[in-house]
Formats: structure tokens, C-alpha cells, sequence
């Protein structure tokens, strides 16, 4: 089985020097609060179960201390589960002997981290090229690719500088760079983010949803910015105390959030980009009217084309170009404004 994806089954964290022993009771119901204060562990994951499909982008979420960057550490196993398994292709990253581990992490993974994490005494060109020397890839080679991975970032020119001399934007596209060329499956970006300004921050959003688009690789992107989440995310898990307390993609999570904690974090999100117009669109009723308009657009891009043709009526297409609803300009623009609460009990 090659799908590219991680499974996390069943993983649990348990910091301190017998977490072991404290895995029955956290099971039986004992929470992080009360297994520190009478037995002085920490309890970092509480049972995660998480598919990350192959060629997606997985998102994890939450806020500081929920577990984000102990759940990220376990799938290229810099930190070891206190139990539970994390597959990959089917192979249980948790288990595999030296060797076989040291492999898994040189070719198989890629980490991108929120400071950059290159060296100062290197080039751009150096540090892309990081990766490919320790794994003894002759340097023709090695500068060829790596020079292609720093055009496609957005960095041509600018191979010989140093670090210092480039802006935290420029640093992180290096850091992606060096990801890349390292030509792993699996990127794994812990908070890759978060330190950039923010008109900077979407323009790396951008790149690596262009790059994406065409290298299908299985990202894991670990954030605690909601918007962040719905932009990047094929499917977002939200993590609270090292629970997952919701998963699925950015619009479930906003249209049914599971409790009030994830109800506040999704409180002030822009729906019109969230939203499909599958999930507003009225069945068909008579010959297609107006424009037609695929199923995964959002509500905002359909606004606004369907404004642009002085339409206020347009016909919902499936993959395959077929007609499968209608929409209104009016409702749509009357779903871009409307709690969830509201969509959920019209939809009853
Ligand atoms: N080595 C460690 N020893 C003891 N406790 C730890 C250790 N590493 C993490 N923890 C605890 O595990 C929990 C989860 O921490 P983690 O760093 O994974 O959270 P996070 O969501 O990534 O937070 P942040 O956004 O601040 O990085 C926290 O309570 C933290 O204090």
C-alpha cells in the first residue's frame, strides 16, 4: 500500500519517567490536571486518532500547550509515544529499527520550522542544498536541483546571499526550498508561519498552495491560526489539552462546530470563504438557468462572478460539467452573513 498517508492510531503522550504505568488511567478517565498534580506526569497526547490522506494537506490546530508540535514530532519520530502507532504506508513509524528510521527520516521527510532553522554561515545555495550532502548526493547534482527548488520559491538571484542579508519571508521560502529539493513525500511544517508578517504570511500561504497544487506531497501543517487552517487545509484537526476535539474539512468545522470552544474559534471566520455552493444550492427544478458555476467554488467567488456576468440566478455544476442545483444571489449572499446555527436549522 503506497497512498502516501499517516495514520495515527490510538497515540498516546505521556511525559514524565513512567508515563507507561499512567496509561490505564488516563484511559479509565483521569485528565491532564489531576495526572499532574497526584502523579506528576504530563499528559502531552490523549488518544489521537487522525487520518492524514496521502497528497492532502492535514492541517493540526489549537492552541498553545494543546499538543500540536508533540503530535508533529511523533511522525517523523523525534519524540517516541508513550502507546499507539503512527503508519505510514502501512508501516508503524514507532517501530521501525535504527536503520530503517534513519532512512525514513532522510528521504521520506522534510521538516519546514517556524525559525527557519538555516545555517548562518551558508549561502541560500548552501543551505538548500543541506539535505542532499548529508545524504551524499554529488554536488553537480545536488546545486541543479537545489537551483531549481530556489527559482520556483521565488528566490532566483539571491543564491549567494546569507542569511542575515534576506527578510523573514525571504528565509522561510529558503526553508521550503531546502524542504523541497530534499524531493521528500512528507513535509511536515511545524508553525512554519506564524513568525512573518502578516501580508507576508499569506504570500507563502500562496506559494506553497501553487506549489501543492502540482507536487501533491502528504503536508502536515501544524498553526494556531484559524484562518490559516481553512486557507491551507484539505482537513483540519483541532486539538485541545491533547485531545482532538474536532476533525474534518474547514467547512464542516465552521458550518457544525462540535462544542463551544470550537463555536468561539470559528465565531468571526469569513464564511463566504469557506462555504460551497453545494451546501446552499436548491435542487433543480426545470432546464438550468444562468451561469454555471462548479460545486466547490466558494460562496464569495460565486458572488462575485455571478455579479460581474448582472446575474442573479446560476446553475450548480458537478466534476463532470452536470447540473445538480441552483442558486440565487440573494441566498448566497444571505449564507455569507448567517450563523451556522441558522444554516442548520433551515437545512432541518
Ligand atoms: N519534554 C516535555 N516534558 C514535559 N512536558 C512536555 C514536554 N514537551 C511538551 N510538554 C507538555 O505537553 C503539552 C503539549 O505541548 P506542545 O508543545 O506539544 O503544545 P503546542 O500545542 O505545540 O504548544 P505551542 O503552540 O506553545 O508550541 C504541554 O502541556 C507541554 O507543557
Amino acid at each position: 500500500m503506497t497512498s502516501h498517508a499517516i495514520e495515527v492510531k490510538n497515540l498516546y503522550k505521556i511525559f514524565g519517567p513512567r508515563g507507561e504505568d499512567y496509561v490505564d488511567v488516563v484511559r479509565n478517565g483521569m485528565g491532564k490536571a489531576e495526572l499532574n498534580e497526584k502523579h506528576g506526569h504530563v499528559l502531552g497526547l490523549q488518544d489521537i486518532n487522525i487520518s492524514m490522506p496521502g497528497g492532502c494537506i492535514t492541517v493540526v490546530m489549537g492552541l498553545s500547550g494543546s499538543g500540536k508540535s508533540t503530535l508533529i514530532r511523533h511522525i517523523n519520530r523525534l519524540i517516541d509515544p508513550t502507546a499507539g502507532e503512527v503508519l505510514y504506508d502501512g508501516v508503524d513509524v514507532c517501530k521501525m529499527n535504527e536503520n530503517d528510521l534513519r532512512n525514513f527520516r532522510r528521504h521520506k521527510t522534510a521538516m519546514v520550522f517556524q525559525k527557519f532553522a538555516l545555517l548562518p554561515h551558508r549561502t541560500v545555495l548552501e543551505n538548500t542544498i543541506y539535505g542532499l550532502e548529508i545524504q551524499g548526493v554529488e554536488r553537480r547534482e545536488s546545486e541543479k536541483r537545489a537551483l531549481g527548488w530556489i527559482e520556483r520559491v521565488g528566490l532566483k538571484g539571491f543564491e549567494r546571499h546569507y542569511p542575515n542579508q534576506l527578510s523573514g519571508g525571504m528565509q522561510q521560502r529558503v526553508g521550503l526550498a531546502r524542504a523541497l529539493t530534499n524531493n521528500a513525500e512528507i513535509l511536515l511544517m511545524d508553525e512554519a508561519y506564524s513568525a512573518l508578517d502578516p501580508l507576508i504570511r499569506v504570500d507563502m500561504q500562496t506559494v506553497l498552495l501553487e506549489l501543492q497544487s502540482e507536487l501533491k506531497k502528504t503536508v502536515v501543517f501544524i498553526t494556531h491560526d484559524l484562518d490559516e487552517a481553512l486557507r491551507l487545509g484539505d482537513k483540519i484537526a483541532i486539538l485541545r489539552d491533547g485531545r482532538v476535539v474536532q476533525q474534518g474539512t474547514g467547512q464542516e468545522i465552521v458550518l457544525s462546530p462540535a462544542d463551544d470552544y470550537i463555536t468561539a474559534f470559528v465565531k468571526e471566520v469569513n464564511r463566504g470563504r469557506v462555504v460551497h455552493v453545494e451546501t446552499i444550492m436548491r435542487p433543480l427544478s426545470g432546464s438550468p438557468e444562468g451561469l454555471p458555476i462548479a460545486a466547490d467554488t466558494v460562496l464569495e467567488a460565486a458572488a462575485r462572478t455571478m455579479t460581474s456576468a448582472h446575474l442573479n440566478t446560476a446553475h450548480v455544476v458537478d466534476a463532470n460539467g452536470r447540473p445538480i442545483g441552483s442558486v440565487d444571489l440573494q441566498t448566497i449572499i444571505g449564507a455569507m452573513v448567517m450563523p451556522a446555527s441558522h444554516h442548520e436549522s433551515k437545512a432541518a
